[in-house]
């Protein structure tokens, strides 16, 4: 049990994830219903360092669960890597009084927040990031509208590369992680998943599968890479170069971020709030990022959640492979 807090900071940081307004509906609600003040900081760390704060109230999160984006802003903010920017968002706290900051994001918003959370403000980090590379937990808050985003968009592209006898090779995002493209390339029948997790072989993982399936009579492929393989300009040259069909490369890229969360997204971020006040920052409890752990919500020191290495399925991703002849 650490300190009494009787006001309370909640952000947003790193890139915006549909379910994150859930999640700061969830944390201010909970904390007033259990007597604390709860203060927004806008624009994630830059909030802390400039003093961007505005009071929460009851109402000031209606109407804000089924809407994407983050109703507080969201920044990458350089400045709060460095003990200058990390002094004045911790002087900041102190002349306003916040007793622990509740800090929605990914595994780098997570190193800030333990930084903070080393200088006297306990943290408590909500995973809020489309990318799902966090290993500690296996679910982030807006992976799944992220997913099902993606998943429409390519099921469009579909509609004109069968068309055309066209192939398509499609970047998803998800920085280093592979997850968004092996999912969706499963639910989207892609003929090839490219992630960084894997080695891939072009030549037979790709050209001569396609090849192959020319001569039984496929006219049209879809090809999903991961934003951390890239290359899909490359790749496209190649299918074409190999097969003579016509390839064309296409990044979806933001889109992938906005849009309105899935139940998914809108319960996860409702209990995972919840939690980060009612088990932690209300008893003064910090330095802990929350997770789902085999379909329970835990918590996990930032530290050694930040040291876990992240597991790609393998298993699924023999399915995917195995299953899309
Ligand atoms: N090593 C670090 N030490 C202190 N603060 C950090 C560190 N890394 C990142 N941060 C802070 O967290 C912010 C967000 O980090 P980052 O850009 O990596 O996004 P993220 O939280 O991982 O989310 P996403 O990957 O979904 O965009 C950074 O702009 C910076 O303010
Ligand atoms: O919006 P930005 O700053 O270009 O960042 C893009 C990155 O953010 C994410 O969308 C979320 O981390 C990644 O998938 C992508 O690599
Ligand atoms: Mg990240």
């Amino acid at each position: 049990m650490g300190k009494q807090v009787k006001t309370i900071g909640v952000l947003t940081s790193g890139g915006d994830a549909p379910g994150m307004n859930a999640a700061v509906r969830a944390v201010v609600r909970t904390g007033i219903s259990k007597g604390l003040n709860v203060v927004g900081v806008r624009r994630g760390y830059n909030g802390l360092i400039n003093g961007d704060l505005i009071d929460m109230s009851l109402r000031s999160v209606s109407d804000i669960i089924h809407r994407g984006g983050t109703m507080l802003y969201t920044a990458r903010c350089d400045e709060f890597r460095y003990e200058s920017g990390l002094q004045k968002a911790t002087q900041t706290c102190i002349d306003h009084g916040i007793d622990g900051v509740v800090v929605i994001g990914g595994d780098g918003s997570f190193r800030g927040a333990r930084d903070l959370s080393l200088r006297g403000i306990p943290c408590v980090g909500i995973p809020g990031t489309i990318d799902n590379d966090i290993a500690c937990t296996d679910y982030t808050i807006g992976y799944d509208t992220a997913m099902n985003t993606a998943m429409e968009m390519i099921d469009k592209c579909r509609d004109t590369a069968q068309s055309h006898d066209r192939c398509l090779v499609v970047e998803v995002m998800g920085r280093r992680c592979g997850d968004i493209a092996l999912n969706t390339g499963i639910a989207c029948g892609a003929t090839s998943i490219v992630v960084p997790e894997v080695p891939f072989d072009m030549q037979k993982d790709c050209l001569e599968r396609i090849q192959k399936d020319l001569t039984r009579g496929k006219r049209h492929f879809i090809i999903i890479v991961a934003e951390g393989y890239g290359k899909v300009e490359e790749i496209a040259q190649q299918v074409g170069d190999f097969t003579g069909i016509t390839a064309r490369a296409l990044v979806l890229g933001h889109v992938q971020r906005g849009g309105n969360p899935s139940v998914r997204d809108r319960v996860m971020a409702s209990e995972m709030g919840h939690y980060a006040i009612e088990k932690l920052l209300c008893n003064g409890i910090g330095n802990r990022v929350i997770a789902l752990k085999d379909s329970k919500i835990v918590d996990f020191d930032i530290l050694e959640a930040l040291e876990q290495k992240k597991e790609f399925n393998m298993e699924l991703y023999r399915i995917a492979h195995e299953i899309s002849i």
